[in-house]
C-alpha cells in the first residue's frame, strides 16, 4: 500500500492478500457468530440414533466445525493464516468447510460489505500505527528513553499482556 496515498480503493483492498487471510483465520478461530440456530421442520433420526423431533431446536456449533482437523488438518487448532492462501480461499468466499459466513439460504447477507469494511479499517490502522504485543516487551527491546506522549495505549502499560500502538510519523487518513 502506498503510504503517501490517502485513498484506498476496492482494487487495493483486493490486493491485500495477507490481510485477507489473516482476518479469515481470526474469524475461523474465534468468529463473532458461534452458533447457527434452527428449528427442525420434521422428525430427523441422526446417525447415532438420536432423534430430533419436529419443531425441536437445533444448535450447530460453527466454531467447533471450523476447528475440525478433518477439514483443516492436524494444525486445525493453530493460528496459521497462510492456510487460506494455500487453499486458495479468500475472506469473502463462503464454503461448507469454513462456516464463518454461515451457509445455504441463511448465509450472511452483508458478507461482501463486511469484508470491505473490516479490511478498510485494518488497513487504515496498520497504515497509521505500529503495533506491539505489550508495553514492557517494547521497553525491554528498545531504548528506555521512549517518548510515550503520542502512544495510543490499547492496554494498561503496566501489564505484560494486551496490545499497544505507536502512531506512525506520516499523516494520512
Ligand atoms: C465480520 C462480520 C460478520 C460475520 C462474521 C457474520 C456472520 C454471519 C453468519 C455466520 C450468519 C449466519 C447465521 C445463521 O445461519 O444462523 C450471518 C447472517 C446474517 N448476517 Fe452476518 N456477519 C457479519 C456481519 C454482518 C453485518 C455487518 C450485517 C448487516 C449490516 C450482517 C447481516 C446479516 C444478516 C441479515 C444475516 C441473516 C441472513 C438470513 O437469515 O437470511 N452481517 N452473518
Amino acid at each position: 500500500m502506498n503510504n503517501g496515498s490517502t485513498h484506498i480503493s476496492f482494487e487495493m483492498l483486493d490486493e491485500m492478500v495477507l490481510l485477507d487471510a489473516f482476518i479469515k483465520e481470526c474469524l475461523r478461530m474465534s468468529g463473532g457468530t458461534a452458533f447457527m440456530l434452527r428449528i427442525s421442520t420434521q422428525d430427523v433420526v441422526m446417525s447415532n440414533g438420536v432423534t430430533i423431533p419436529k419443531n425441536g431446536y437445533v444448535c450447530f456449533n460453527i466454531q467447533s466445525h471450523n476447528r475440525n482437523p478433518k477439514l483443516f488438518g492436524p494444525n486445525a487448532n493453530s493460528f496459521d493464516y497462510k492456510r487460506h492462501i494455500r487453499l486458495g480461499m479468500k475472506l469473502s468466499d463462503a464454503s461448507l468447510a469454513n462456516l464463518i459466513w454461515g451457509a445455504g439460504g441463511r448465509i450472511c447477507l452483508a458478507r461482501l460489505y463486511s469484508v470491505a469494511i473490516v479490511k478498510l479499517v485494518m488497513a487504515i490502522l496498520i497504515r497509521n500505527f505500529e503495533f506491539f504485543p505489550n508495553y514492557r516487551s517494547q521497553r525491554n527491546s528498545k531504548s528506555d528513553d521512549f517518548d510515550t506522549s503520542h502512544y495510543a495505549i490499547l492496554s494498561d502499560r503496566n501489564k505484560t499482556s494486551g496490545l499497544y500502538a505507536i502512531q506512525r510519523p506520516w499523516k494520512c487518513s
